[in-house]
């Protein structure tokens, strides 16, 4: 038996950090959604008992490490599952980019596995697992819209943002979360975002006061890290974007538009720039496993 599961992208609307924790994660408010940029996350039981995993992007590793892998050992030793399971993840979200690539994967092969080992677990259950994994994984394991607390594992649900087009860019560099996090000094923010004002926008669907709303703590850090980060930015609002912010620790940066024909605009002035650009839809909604083609007979879809 095999299954296919759609792993998405997610974006920050805002990152707001409010403090550093004893424990060394930072206390944030963040709103966070989907995008129709998504890896496809294969699995296929094996009798033998035995995990394995393979990924189309060679330099994404394939032990241990990757965080679907671990979704799969925590399930498997929890709840002492006798079948194993080979994983194959073809890889479309860039890597080490802000996007949480490989949380996403970690929630797609919970909620497979869920599936494919007829746990029975509910998406609370598989959300809890997941924050062992990394802070991000919860709200991948539910997807759509939220407001994450904590240290983002806390998740309220909130409808889909007003619906627009998203132009994503990523410079050639990879960004370590844990050293953007590590530089950043809390005391000294100087604009923390309108996180009330951006759930306002959400609520009442209005597209400019969620552009004008957007804002992240971090991206002040990744910028003086890496000027790249911010010709891009400033190339996305020369050419007409909505609304422009760098998403998560970095490094791509989106930029939110409403007319169809600045897309072209926006896109074509990148691409002059930088490879990694990529256009998608805002999901705002969790379509979890609905568009994910299954192309083989008996194949079936995790929900
Ligand atoms: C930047 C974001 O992606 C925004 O959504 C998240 O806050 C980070 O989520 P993530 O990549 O799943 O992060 P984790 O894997 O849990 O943590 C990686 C490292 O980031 C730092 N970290 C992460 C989350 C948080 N609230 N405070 C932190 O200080 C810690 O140094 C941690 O060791
Ligand atoms: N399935 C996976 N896909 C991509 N990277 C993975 C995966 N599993 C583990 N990793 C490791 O995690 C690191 C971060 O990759 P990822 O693409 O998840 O970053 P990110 O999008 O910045 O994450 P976040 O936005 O949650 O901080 C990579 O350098 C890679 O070594």
């Amino acid at each position: 038996m095999r299954i296919s599961v759609k792993a998405p992208a997610k974006i920050n609307l805002t990152l707001d950090v409010l403090a550093k924790r004893p424990d060394g994660y930072h206390e944030v408010e963040m709103v966070m959604t989907t995008v129709d940029l998504a890896d496809r996350v294969d699995l296929t039981l094996r009798d033998d008992g035995s995990i394995s995993l393979d990924c189309s992007a060679s330099f994404v590793p394939d032990d241990s490490r990757n965080h679907a892998y671990k979704a799969a050992v925590l399930l498997k030793e929890r709840y002492q599952v006798p079948h194993g399971v080979r994983i194959y993840i073809d890889k479309q979200i860039p890597v080490a980019a802000g996007l949480a690539g490989g949380s996403s994967d970690a929630a797609a092969a919970l909620r497979g596995l869920n599936q494919l080992w007829n746990l029975g677990l509910g998406l609370d259950e598989l959300a809890q697992i997941g924050a062992e994994i990394g802070s991000d994984v919860p709200f991948c394991v539910y997807g759509g819209t939220a407001l994450a607390t904590g240290r983002g594992e806390q998740i309220d649900h909130l409808p889909p943002p007003p619906p627009c087009w998203i132009i994503l860019a990523k410079p050639p560099i990879g960004v370590s979360t844990a050293d953007v996090y590590g530089n950043l000094r809390v005391k000294e923010i100087q604009h923390h975002p309108a996180t009330e004002k951006m759930l306002t926008a959400i609520h009442e669907q209005n597209f400019s006061l969620m552009c004008s709303s957007l804002g992240n703590v971090l991206e002040e850090v990744t910028l003086q890290m890496h000027p790249q980060v911010r010709q891009i930015k400033e190339l996305m609002e020369s050419s007409g974007a909505d609304g422009v912010l760098m998403s998560g620790s970095g490094p791509t940066v989106f930029a939110l538009v409403q007319k169809e024909a600045k897309v072209h605009r926006i896109y074509n002035a990148l691409r002059g720039f930088v490879k990694d650009v990529f256009v998608a839809r805002m999901l705002g909604v969790a379509e979890r496993g609905k568009a994910c083609h299954n192309t083989y007979g008996s194949d079936t879809l995790a929900p």
